[in-house]
């Protein structure tokens, strides 16, 4: 068994007493790609916000990269986070904005500006990288806030939906880029509702439900699983799961 990258042990959290995400047990491999999915709602964002050490925990433990995510400065520097809105300074241009992470992450400089210059280049960002941020694009943004979640070349990323406001071409150097992180040996967290997104690129699956995991296994599994005769999709899965769970969660409600 490899180094797990990733492990959760009976992670929960709630809101005023409602649960967001309960007794959450995950573990990841190292250099995995995970793939988080689950309805609108269902606590995605809040188990990423807990993994990276933006929201605490109710009760439970985690370890991100052989660290306890109660430990924030420890685990901070090998963890990167693209979350749904990239936090950018809007007065910065997009190269001082990749240049101020650089230094946060005490990157040396010869090699924050390679690795800034080819990112750039890698996402097609070169022409734009000296206009002010406050002019940019929703997919420019995008593209900066995925740089810059993984300059410092963190142990595991955790991206948001990574391919939201992406052109197509964009959409697809993000896959090519999740892929080649994967290639070297970074565990990627990646929540996303596109799921021909993650069923090329995901290793294993988890679906979270209300807050609770109801599946997980490898894509072609978790297909196998819906299979009706004709070939399932990751959609007749995820579709599968979360429905038998809605029905579960209402036994009162009335037959169709
Ligand atoms: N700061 C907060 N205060 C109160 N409730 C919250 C807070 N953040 C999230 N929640 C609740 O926790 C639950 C899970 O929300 P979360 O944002 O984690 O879901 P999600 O799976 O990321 O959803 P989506 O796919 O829509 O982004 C929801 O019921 C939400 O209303």
């Amino acid at each position: 068994m490899t180094d797990a990258a990733i492990v959760t042990d009976g992670l929960t959290k709630e809101y005023d007493g409602e649960r967001a995400v309960g007794d959450l047990d995950l573990r990841i491999e190292s250099g995995e790609v995970f793939g988080f999915l689950g309805p609108n709602g269902a606590g995605k964002t809040t188990t990423m916000r807990m993994l990276t050490t933006l929201t605490r925990p109710t009760s439970g433990t985690a370890h991100v990269a052989g660290h306890s995510i109660t430990d924030r400065e420890t685990v901070t520097p090998h963890i990167g986070y693209l979350p749904e809105e990239p936090p950018l300074y809007e007065e910065l241009t997009g190269r001082e904005q990749l240049e101020y992470v650089a230094g946060l992450r005490d990157i040396p400089d010869d090699e924050a500006e390679e690795r800034i210059e080819s990112l750039l280049a890698r996402f097609d960002l070169l022409d734009d990288a000296d206009k002010r941020v406050d002019a940019y694009s929703k997919g420019m943004r995008q593209k900066t806030g995925v740089i810059q979640a993984v300059l410092h070349e963190p142990d595991v990323a955790f991206l948001d939906e990574p391919t939201s406001g992406l052109d197509p071409r964009a959409a697809r150097t993000m896959r090519d880029t999740i892929a080649d992180l994967a290639d070297q040996e970074m565990t990627v967290f990646l929540s996303t509702h596109i799921l021909p997104v993650v069923d090329e690129l995901a290793d294993r699956i988890g679906v979270l439900h209300d807050g609770r995991l109801v599946a997980q296994g490898e894509p072609e599994e978790l297909k196998r699983r819906a299979e009706t005769g004709e070939a399932a999709s990751l959609e007749d899965a995820f579709l599968a799961v979360t429905t038998e769970e809605a029905a579960a969660a209402t036994p009162d409600s009335p037959a169709e």
